[in-house]
């Protein structure tokens, strides 16, 4: 199976002029192309350092990110990031929202907004083009944030607790969604690594899970998940999965 991207031995500490404070402590792992995986671990934890070196945001202390076997060293073609947040610009509409990163590549306007339209057609968000966030309800505005990442057209689509400033109906439809577009193959998505604090959410999402110990964090286990698509969280098999991620991390 093809390897999209590799962490391998990677150690962070956030030096400051009074302390120094080690999150991540020999980290190794690798996604195959089509896998969907998610990273839980107590906050704190170093999940989203982790996930914003993984994107080039920020840099190991030691260790290497390869992403198809080319080391990552600032944000890379190929992989995109939706934050917790939305990080949307109140003063643009969903549109400009949506082409920001086609507008930084330095794509025409006309190119960029025919890129746009098809996914923010793909994530429900038609007729909604002049709208600003704060027209927007939360579910909404994820989905501008999802529509934005997209049009990198993304083969690793990186996502930092995408649902968890969400009502939980909303945030469930979100969930489908996600892993429909994830399945589509239409699109550029093949992998996904997800940082998340809901155990349910990694079960009902993941086809592995990696669960990092408190800080500074190592890898407590990589765990598979085997159950059958679409996933019911009220099954028994459910329960039983989480009960064993649960029982790792507490
Ligand atoms: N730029 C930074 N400078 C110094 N310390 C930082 C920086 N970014 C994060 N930290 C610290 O590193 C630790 C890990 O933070 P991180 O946000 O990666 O954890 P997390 O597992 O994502 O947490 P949560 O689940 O609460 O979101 C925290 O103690 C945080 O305060």
């Amino acid at each position: 199976m093809a390897v999209l991207l590799e962490v391998n031995h990677v150690f962070k500490t956030y030096v400051d002029a009074n302390r120094s404070l080690t999150v991540l402590n020999d980290i190794s792992f690798t996604i195959n192309k089509g896998e969907f995986v998610c990273l839980v671990g107590p906050s704190g934890s170093g999940k989203s350092t982790l996930l914003r070196m993984v994107v080039g945001l920020d840099r190991p202390t030691r260790g290497q990110i390869f992403y198809r076997g080319r080391e990552v060293n600032g944000v890379m073609e190929k992989m995109a990031m939706v934050f917790q947040s939305f990080a949307l610009l109140p003063w643009l509409t969903v549109m400009e929202n949506v082409t920001l990163g086609l507008e930084a590549k330095g794509l025409p306007r006309q190119e960029r907004e025919t890129i746009a339209k098809k996914y923010i057609d793909k994530v429900g968000l038609d007729g909604f083009e002049d709208a600003y966030p704060r027209e927007l309800s939360g579910g909404m505005k994820q989905r501008v944030g999802i529509a934005r990442a997209l049009t990198m057209e993304p083969e690793l689509l990186c996502m930092d607790e995408p649902f968890s400033a969400l009502d939980a109906f909303t945030a469930q439809n979100l969930r489908e969604e996600l892993l429909d577009l994830w399945l589509d193959v239409t699109l550029p998505v093949k992998s996904v690594l997800m940082v998340t604090h809901g155990i349910e959410e990694a079960v009902f999402m993941a086809d592995r899970i990696i669960v990092l110990s408190k800080r500074p964090a190592r890898i407590l286990a990589d765990v598979k998940i085997d159950l059958p698509r679409p996933r019911n969280m009220k099954d028994e098999v459910f329960a039983q999965v989480t009960d064993k991620i649960y029982s790792l991390l507490f």
